[in-house]
């Protein structure tokens, strides 16, 4: 059982629509959403160093390998954070199959019918050349960044983001920003078992996350990314 039950029983998922149609972006945050014990074992898997790989982005080019990321002045660069290689983590090490099978529940036909419910549309994979690229883990140093961006695309309908960090503190910082509307910006904690979701084509729904303080107590800010598409 990856979802607590009493956030998905009918008058939540009501609250959730209302919430949804009175936001700007279209957007939702529930707190609890996910079954507490399970996110306690996956972050003990995602503790274990050598299975982040850093990925680096600029605005002109998905990924950029370090001679080019040197090359790219700072104002093009747009992501710099970890990724969680979840298919070599559970090859090397049997107990990290968790993790990745949290992954898999979230691109599930469980798990995407919720999401179709709550936004009144039909998300699937049944067109996703490679489903898994859409769902991952990221973590973010205080040196990483995830600058501001826009994740419309034609046919993705919707985004998750989960923060999987415990006992976060507001001195940490790492709050994501949505732009909003008339200069009033929607500004998130990134706290435990948090989830967001978003219409990433609704008006101002741009966003950026903001720097993770030095010498934060936990040294990681981390969080699922994951996308859904339409037929
Ligand atoms: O980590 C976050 O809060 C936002 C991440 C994000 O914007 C993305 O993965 O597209
Ligand atoms: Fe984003």
């Amino acid at each position: 059982m990856w979802l607590n039950d009493q956030k998905i029983i009918p008058s939540a998922i009501r609250r959730y629509r209302k919430a949804l149609a009175a936001s700007t972006p279209r957007h939702i945050v529930i707190d609890g959403l996910f079954d507490q014990q399970k996110l306690d074992s996956i972050c003990a898997v995602l503790q274990q160093e050598q299975y982040w790989h850093s990925q680096k982005h600029s605005y002109s080019a998905l990924y950029v390998d370090e001679s080019q990321w040197h090359a790219t002045p700072d104002t093009e660069r747009f992501v710099q954070r970890d990724l969680w290689q979840g298919y070599i983590a559970v090859a090397n090490h049997a107990q990290s199959a968790i993790a990745l099978e949290f992954l898999q529940f979230l691109r599930g036909t469980e798990f995407m019918a919720l999401l179709s419910k709550i936004f009144d549309v039909q998300v699937t994979d049944i067109h996703v050349a490679k489903p898994e690229i859409n769902t991952n883990f990221f973590r973010l140093g205080a040196r990483d960044f995830v600058n501001q961006h826009a994740d419309d695309s034609p046919g993705r309908e919707i985004c998750l983001l989960l923060y999987l960090n415990k006992d976060w503190s507001n001195e940490q910082g790492g709050e994501l920003v949505f732009m909003g509307k008339d200069d009033h910006s929607v500004t998130i904690a990134p706290l435990y078992n948090r989830c967001v979701l978003f219409d990433p084509s609704s008006e101002g729904s741009e966003h950026w996350v903001k720097a993770v303080t030095h010498g934060a107590a936990a040294a990681y800010r981390y969080n699922v990314t994951s996308w859904y598409w339409s037929e």
